[in-house]
């Protein structure tokens, strides 16, 4: 089997390195590629690059996009950020984003993803408004690089690749393409490195830089947005990185917009075009080549052998003379057509209708390169943007569409039967992916803006379970600690010998109280303690993820939920292992049951947790809001206070605790000898008895209910609180 070189999204360029044959293990060998035969038109027609069919829509997943920005206005708290921003970028080119450091960069691509509100101006994809669809498949990496900490590289990617990738690909082919991806961005020898943060080591900046960038790399997506891809490296390093970028736009007619700080001349001059923003206004918009002439006729001239990068900055950290003089030129720049950019923007969402495409949706196969146009599509008719030589924006079509076309079947719907595009196959035959077409989060319709036909990457059961291998994997160095198993013996034992071997009379009856008491409580806590940094500790992650449109939120809950399931029981049961047998081992029914309890209840604690910590975004709210209520449900759950005046005793019945607690009670002394009188009782019953009955010790704490009672009502906990968090997820703590 041969992977080809055209396989993977970078394609057969010189900066791809295949990883090495040797390398690989017996089973990852290459594929062999079938190229599509471009006039392979049997039964079918050749088409104009654009033309598909109502229902071959979902193929448009990485058609080249074009991004149009324009009249942007942002302001937060009454504080403008930007001022009337506006750009284009076309498939394959490299747009820059500079400026001293709060000048609005991060906020322009915040808006550019869809993530911050507008106060005025629009956004087009190919003439599309961004709508939530748009979103979830434009790539946003961020400047802080978001990670699980105690995952490896490797599992990393893999859970991403898994999640991201469509189901049709199987198991082992996205295994190769993680393989693949890793060699890319030279990250093979970290690869079995944990990711880490700022208390554990792990990934240096620059590493985790690139594998910011991988993650998102997996998806093939048509418009990256990095913010800042290279603060951080080394020189060599962010030129390597920015040239593996640049090559990839070029090749693959990818739409890249990029921040950066301050580029090395040659990193400036990989740029196509540049937008230099100074306090949120627009100080130049345009060809990189063309800056320095911009500010040559504006009176500033640099030094010759003086980085342009540099000099523009500068300029823009000028005084406020000068930046207003540099603004007001920015206004007057060939390329500044606020009113053409206005009229694109007025534009219907009907995409090339006015092209002769009869509306259909616009598709470029990047792999063909095709200049001739098929029949019934006209492509003589102006589109509102190209580049001229100069860098200027004119009435004349966009290149990139222009020149390439796709010959498909006519006659078909079906993915395989479209040739444009390289079809690699595996040895039996099978595609892997056309590798033109998005491999990212999502398949949708075009041309219409309802979000409904949006659909997941893979199926809800295929998420579930990859999320919850990934939860347990990343919750299991958190929750099984060595200091929590050190923890959990140390105590296990101590209680055990604390409470050795009680026997069953009523001198000891408070003590075996104390020990099933202290038992129940203490797991309760614990769970639910460590429950509320659960969902503050991964949000970064989750909500990434979510924005990107990687899996349903419900799929993510459950998953969670089941992930960390054997994580969270897996202590109370050695506890109990430990301590029960050292307290006095009646029988093993007992001991099971017993531990059933413990276990149901530690989970229902664990709800408890979960909805707080999801509710509460402040850990030092969450903390004290848990604090009380535990407290209380301890004060109320019969052990501790038995006399509560009567008009405290419904509090009883919030008490997680108590049902817990009198669960445990009836389990221990329904069974086997039973508790011998005192020669001096407190108990009436004892009067004319030599024994007490479970029910009076049960009466004497306020317990009325049977076990099937108690045991309904700690279920009952445990779906509210599980349905709240969900609920406060899904709806008040939506990704922005
Ligand atoms: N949520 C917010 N509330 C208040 N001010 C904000 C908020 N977000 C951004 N700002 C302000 O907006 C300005 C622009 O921020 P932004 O992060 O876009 O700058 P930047 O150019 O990316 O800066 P840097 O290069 O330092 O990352 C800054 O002055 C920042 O303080």
């Amino acid at each position: 089997m041969i992977i080809s070189k055209d396989l993977f999204l970078l394609g057969d360029q010189d900066y791809l390195r295949l990883p090495k044959e040797e390398k690989r293990p017996a089973a990852m060998v290459r594929p062999t590629v079938v190229k599509s035969q471009r006039s392979e038109v049997a039964g079918g027609a050749l088409h104009c690059p654009f033309l598909l069919e109502q229902g071959e829509a979902h193929l448009t997943g990485t058609r080249p996009l074009e991004l149009v920005f324009s009249g942007l206005s942002v302001s937060v708290a009454s504080r403008s950020i930007l001022r009337d921003v506006s750009g284009v970028v076309r498939p394959g080119e490299m747009l820059a984003v500079m400026g001293p450091s709060g000048c609005g960069k991060t906020t322009l691509l915040n808006c550019l993803s869809g993530r911050s509100e507008l106060d005025s101006g629009c956004i087009r994809l190919n003439r599309e408004r961004l709508t939530k669809r748009w979103k979830r498949r434009i790539c946003y990496v961020l400047q802080q690089d978001i990670f699980f900490p105690d995952l490896t590289l490797r599992q990393t990617l893999e859970y991403a690749a898994r999640l991201r990738l469509p189901e049709s690909m199987s198991r082992r082919q996205k295994m190769l393409y993680v393989d693949h991806i890793i060699d890319v961005m030279d990250l093979t020898a970290c690869q079995d490195t944990r990711m880490g943060d700022y208390t554990k080591r792990g990934l240096s900046g620059g590493e985790k830089k690139r594998a910011n960038i991988a993650c998102e790399l997996l998806t093939n997506p048509a418009l990256m947005l990095l913010d800042e891809p290279t603060s951080g490296l080394d020189s060599h390093s962010a030129y390597t990185l920015m040239s593996s970028l640049k090559r990839y736009a070029e090749k693959e007619s990818k739409t890249l917009v990029v921040t950066v700080h301050q580029p090395s001349s040659q990193i400036f001059y990989m740029f196509d075009k540049l937008l230099l923003l100074c306090n949120g206004h627009t100080a130049y918009f345009g060809d990189v080549n063309k800056v320095v002439d911009f500010f040559n006729n504006i009176g500033l001239t640099v030094t010759p052998h003086y980085n342009p990068a540099d000099f523009v900055l500068e300029c823009v950290k000028g005084s406020e003379e000068m930046k207003q003089k540099i603004i007001t030129a920015a206004k007057s720049l060939p390329t500044y057509h606020q009113e053409a950019l206005n009229d694109y923007c007025a534009l219907p969402a009907q995409l090339y209708q006015h092209q002769g495409c009869n509306g259909r949706v616009p598709m470029v196969g990047h792999a063909l390169g095709h200049t001739a146009n098929g029949p019934g599509c006209d492509f003589s008719k102006p589109s509102l943007w190209s580049s001229t030589p100069n860098g200027t924006l004119n009435s004349t079509p966009p290149l990139s569409l222009t020149t390439k076309c796709v010959v498909s079947n006519h006659n078909s719907h079906n993915l395989s039967n479209h040739v444009y595009s390289t079809i690699v196959k595996d040895e039996e035959g099978k595609s892997l992916w056309l590798d033109s077409q998005s491999h990212g989060s999502s398949s949708v319709s075009s041309t219409t803006d309802d979000d409904v036909r949006w659909q997941w990457p893979t199926s809800f059961w295929t998420q579930f379970k990859v999320l919850s291998s990934r939860n347990f994997q990343e919750s299991r160095p958190r929750m099984l600690s060595k200091l929590y198993w050190l923890q959990t013996i140390g105590l296990g034992l101590m209680v055990g010998n604390v409470y050795f071997q009680l026997e069953r009379k009523e001198e000891s009856l408070h003590d075996i109280q104390s020990w099933m008491f202290f038992s129940t409580n203490y797991w309760m806590l614990f769970a639910l303690f460590n429950a509320l940094s659960s969902f503050p500790a991964e949000r970064e992650v989750v909500n990434k993820e979510r924005l990107s449109g990687s899996y349903r939120l419900s799929a993510y809950y459950l998953a969670k939920m089941a992930g960390e399931l054997p994580l969270t029981m897996t202590l109370p049961a050695v506890y109990h292992i430990i301590s029960y047998p050292l307290f006095g081992f009646r029988s093993t029914s007992v001991f099971l049951t017993m531990l059933g309890f413990l276990l149901l209840s530690t989970v229902v604690a664990q709800s408890a947790g979960f909805f707080v910590g999801a509710a509460c975004m402040d850990l030092d709210v969450a903390i004290t809001i848990s604090a009380l209520y535990t407290l209380a449900t301890q004060l109320f759950g019969g052990y501790l206070a038995t006399n509560i005046p009567s008009w405290l005793r419904w509090m009883r019945y919030l008490s997680m605790v108590h049902y817990a607690y009198q669960n445990m009670q009836i389990v221990e002394f329904s069974e086997g000898e039973r508790i011998q009188c005192a020669v001096q009782s407190k108990f009436e019953v004892c009067s004319n008895s030599t024994h007490i009955p479970v029910s009076v010790i049960l009466e004497q704490q306020g317990a009325t209910l049977p076990l099937w009672a108690n045991t309904l009502v700690l279920l009952f906990f445990l779906v509210v609180f599980r349905v709240l968090g969900y609920v406060v997820l899904r709806y008040f703590r939506q990704p922005k």
